[in-house]
């Protein structure tokens, strides 16, 4: 992980608690079709540590939105930075970690091999790579995987190798886009229990895509509704879930980990609040009326 930027402007100095910084961005790509307006007048932050959902309808731009922040792609219009960097920068310093749907793994590696790529392609020492290796896999439990092959795997351990993949560089920022869209749903689950302990015990921030409610509410901090073609941000509902501390305040750098957050438990799935937040992310989402300035829904 590289230091925070020092090069930071006066009055940017709080810059490095926010992971994503997404600044009236606007994506059109020109097609042999016409032009497709992907993404209108975007504006997100999200702060380091926080866990970010998207979601929204087939072709809303939340695939476009990632790659933009991943350096995949270019906007048309507006600025993105990460912790402070451009997005090049923030990529060739690492700074994010990407698991996509499909896993991705090379099928003539093994598990540990695939997991230790990036160790190796930024030229870290065998013996450090072998450490790095065998933590991650204990830590997604697959330590006993390591030599085995993708094709050897189930679909959901496939991804949890991607996801050690992805955390091999330590980054402060993970980028995941529908990772667990094709698993069944107690994998699925499980997966994503897994993933609110992995967050939260390297400290880094995720954005997240999916198309569940349900796994958008369990998992985030706050859920960003985006609106069809062209992509727009329609509201975001922070999540207000039994066991968070008292009083979270709703905006970016407002989560200061762990401790105001609810714990992740099975029995939240059960729980009041979470049918809740799940009614309030489909409020949203249908654009039934959520009154304007509501309590505890943020809205643009
Ligand atoms: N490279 C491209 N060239 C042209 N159009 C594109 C390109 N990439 C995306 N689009 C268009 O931009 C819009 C947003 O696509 P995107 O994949 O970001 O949506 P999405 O919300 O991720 O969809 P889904 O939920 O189905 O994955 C769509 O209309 C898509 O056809």
């Amino acid at each position: 992980m590289s230091a925070p930027e020092t090069t930071a402007a006066p009055g940017t100095i709080t810059e490095p608690a926010i992971a994503v910084r997404v600044s009236s961005v606007d994506k059109v790509f020109e097609t042999q079709g016409g032009r497709v307006h992907a993404l209108e007048g975007i504006d997100l932050s999200v702060a380091a540590g926080e866990f970010v959902s998207l979601i929204g309808p087939s072709g809303c731009g939340k695939s476009t939105l990632m790659r933009l922040i991943a350096d995949l792609d270019a906007p048309t219009s507006g600025s993105i930075a990460v912790f402070g960097k451009t997005p090049t920068r923030a990529r060739l310093d690492q700074e994010y970690g990407i698991a996509f749907q499909q896993a991705g793994l090379l099928p003539w590696r093994t598990v540990a091999a695939n997991v230790a790529l990036p160790l190796e392609l930024h030229g870290v020492g065998q013996a450090a790579r072998r450490a790095k290796v065998d933590e991650l896999l204990d830590m997604v439990g697959l330590a006993e995987f390591a030599e085995r092959y993708p094709d050897q795997l189930s679909g959901g351990m496939q991804q949890r190798v991607a996801i050690a993949r992805s955390l091999a560089e330590q980054p402060r920022l993970l980028l995941m886009d529908e990772p667990f869209g094709a698993l069944d749903e107690m994998t699925r689950e499980k997966m994503q229990a897994d993933l609110v302990r992995i967050a939260g015990e390297t400290g880094a921030a995720v954005v997240f895509v999916t198309h569940s409610i349900p796994e958008a509410v369990f998992l985030s901090d706050r859920v960003v509704v985006m609106s069809p073609r062209p992509g727009r941000i329609r509201e975001i509902v922070p999540m207000r879930l039994a066991g968070a501390a008292a009083g979270p305040a709703d905006g970016v750098g407002a989560v200061e980990g762990a401790a105001t957050r609810a714990a992740r438990t099975e029995g939240l799935r059960e729980d009041r609040s979470f049918f809740e937040m799940v009614t309030a992310v489909r409020e949203a989402l249908h654009g039934a009326p959520v009154a304007t300035g509501a309590r505890g829904v943020e809205t643009r």
